[in-house]
């Protein structure tokens, strides 16, 4: 197994031994929170603990697990507390919630470890006994993707892990591609290759903790996307298991053969089968990493600079654009853990003074590759980046950036035990309605959050464009805010979720660019595929999966 579960939280980020740095004004950092959300104090809100939870009763008895066990050995089930707690939830703010308050009623009856060859075995036990199975890689889904359905009615639930499923099959180093089993985590895909000279350079923030199967199943983007593509850019070909037979889609470079059923695998989100293989395409390790910062005075120029780099086809890696919620949400934050030098409150009342102020934005920008390729390419960057009212500054902001972007997510872990909720949501939509989608969104969130809070609290809402391409780019959204009393918390994140979703849908955006539909973008699907569309994912979905038992209740 390439990471012992023992090691990683069951009900929050990451590795038990890692956190979020605040360093030594970790007081101040708190203060200026808790001002921020208008809160005199912290709402304590511990977590359950793991001896408290209320699981529920498993409903498959001893010979299903002595089944399961002459497919994937004795060792490869398991039912204990932990490995069920760990198995009933991802890791959205709506899971965080629940798992938190001791709410597993999404927890498998079995947590079960095969190998890619008893895959098969397993579903085909599985449909024969009408069980569902959830497949199961980083659990880092956001979107109730990784959840058990106790409404489902099935004979019972199983959690197929897939982390044991993590070999490299094979590098072509002439094509450039390399075969992977679908359970292997991201830091050992990576090291995998870039021993060989290669990489995927498929890094979104939750690499650490995600497998490149989810990454496949749920269409997802890695920061770096300018450059080495989505899920379903880099996608050559995959095996997927599934209760009819295993459907493997062809790894050609490319093909006319009918629709390409790469489409159909990446976005399947474990409801059509398991992948257990995908042929990946890779680039050589680049020598470069060159990441800077730039500011604007306004969202309308950085957003102008942005389309004009990808319009200009300048290839670049990464970039992303914080709206001026977002600016200022890093800066203050920043200076609270790091008071500024002197000269550096001088550089900011100067560049206050020359309109940069309330309303400017910073945007990262990443370059990779050779050398001489990064510096024309910034040579590039910077001409457009000027001639759209923004500042070159350096590389102090993109590096700090470049060397948090795994941290971030244990921050939230701490906010939640200070009653201080943090949700994201994300979509994507064509350059000429990114303003207005933007604006929507943003004022549904903070509209939904206002009228769930208490006198003199506030909700931060804020906004980046992380993905950007010809014809559009996607936008990210966080909200910060305080928690509402207990036992009311949960409705106020579906306020919030259900105002964000309705605005996205509305105003032209889709309801995922990069995490997905799960359980909880399901209500939101039709509207974007259309009745027809949506018939027609059923229709898949009835031959693959006849009997229903592949992660109910998400996608379709
Ligand atoms: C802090 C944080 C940051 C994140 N940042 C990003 C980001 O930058 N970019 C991004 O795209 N996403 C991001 N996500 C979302 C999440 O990490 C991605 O959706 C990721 O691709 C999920 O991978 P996983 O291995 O954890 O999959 P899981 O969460 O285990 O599963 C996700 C979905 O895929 C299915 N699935 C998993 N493995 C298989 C398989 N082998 N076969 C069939 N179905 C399978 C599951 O059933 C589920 O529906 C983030 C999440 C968190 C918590």
């Amino acid at each position: 197994m390439a990471l012992d579960r023992r090691t990683l939280r069951w009900n929050g980020w990451g590795s038990h031994d890692e956190a979020f740095e605040f360093g030594e004004h970790a007081d101040a950092v708190w203060a200026w929170l808790r001002a921020e959300l208008g809160l005199d104090a912290f709402n304590l809100r511990p977590a359950a603990t793991l001896d408290s939870l209320a699981l529920p009763e498993p409903t498959l008895d001893a010979d299903a697990r002595a089944a399961l066990e002459r497919i994937v050995g004795h060792q490869w089930v398991r039912g204990d507390r932990y490995e069920r707690a760990f198995h009933a939830r991802g890791q959205s703010y709506h899971d965080l919630l629940l798992l938190r308050a001791g709410d597993v009623a999404t927890a498998p009856d079995l947590v079960i470890y095969p190998r890619a060859e008893q895959v098969q075995a397993v579903l085909a036990w599985a449909d024969t006994a009408g069980v569902a199975v959830v497949p199961y890689g980083g659990g880092s889904s956001v979107v109730g993707g990784v959840s058990g359905d106790p409404a489902s009615g099935r004979e019972g639930l199983v959690t197929l892990d897939t982390t044991r499923m993590n070999r490299l099959l094979e590098l072509d180093e002439a094509s450039h591609t390399a075969t992977f089993e679908a359970g292997i985590y991201g830091p050992e895909l990576e090291e995998r290759l870039g021993a060989r000279g290669f990489t995927l350079g498929h890094y979104p923030q939750s690499f650490e903790f995600s497998t490149l199967g989810g990454w496949i199943a749920a269409r997802g983007a890695g920061q770096q996307s300018g450059r080495y593509g989505k899920a379903e850019h880099w996608l050559v070909g995959a095996k997927l298991a599934t209760p009819t037979g295993v459907l493997r889609t062809g790894s050609f470079p490319a093909s006319a053969a009918g629709p390409d059923f790469n489409h159909l695998v990446a976005g399947s989100e474990g409801a059509l089968g398991v992948i257990t293989e995908a042929t990946v395409k890779l680039h050589r390790a680049p020598s470069v990493h060159d990441y800077r910062g730039c500011l604007f005075p306004d969202f309308a120029h950085g957003l102008e600079a942005v389309r004009a780099l990808v319009q200009a086809e300048v290839p670049v890696a990464t970039v992303r654009l914080s709206d001026p919620s977002e600016t200022s949400f890093f800066a203050e934050f920043t200076r609270a853990r790091k008071p500024p030098s002197t000269t550096r409150r001088v550089a900011g009342k100067a560049l206050e003074a020359m309109g940069y102020a309330a309303q400017r934005c910073v945007l990262i920008v990443g370059h990779e590759g050779e050398r001489g390729a990064v510096e024309v390419a910034h040579a590039r960057t910077n001409a457009i980046v000027r001639r759209n009212r923004g500042i070159p500054l350096g590389r102090g902001a993109g590096q700090s950036w470049y060397s948090d972007r795994f941290a971030l997510p244990y921050i939230r872990d701490p906010l939640l035990d200070r009653g201080v909720a943090v949700d994201t949501l994300e979509t994507s939509t064509a350059w000429s309605n990114i303003r207005r989608l933007h604006k929507a969104v943003c004022e549904a969130i903070a509209s939904a959050a206002n009228e769930t809070l208490r006198g003199g609290e506030r909700a931060m809402v804020m906004a980046h464009v992380s993905h950007a391409y010809l014809d559009g780019a996607s936008l990210y959204f966080t909200i910060v805010f305080p928690q509402a009393g207990v036992g009311s918390e949960l409705r106020q994140w579906q306020g919030i979720k259900n105002a964000a979703c309705e605005a996205i849908i509305g105003h032209g955006g889709t309801i995922s660019h990069h995490h997905g539909v799960g359980s909880d973008h399901r209500p939101w699907l039709a509207a974007e595929k259309g009745e027809l569309g949506v018939r027609l994912l059923e229709a898949i979905k009835g031959e693959l999966d006849p009997k229903g038992i592949m992660n109910p209740g998400k996608l379709v």
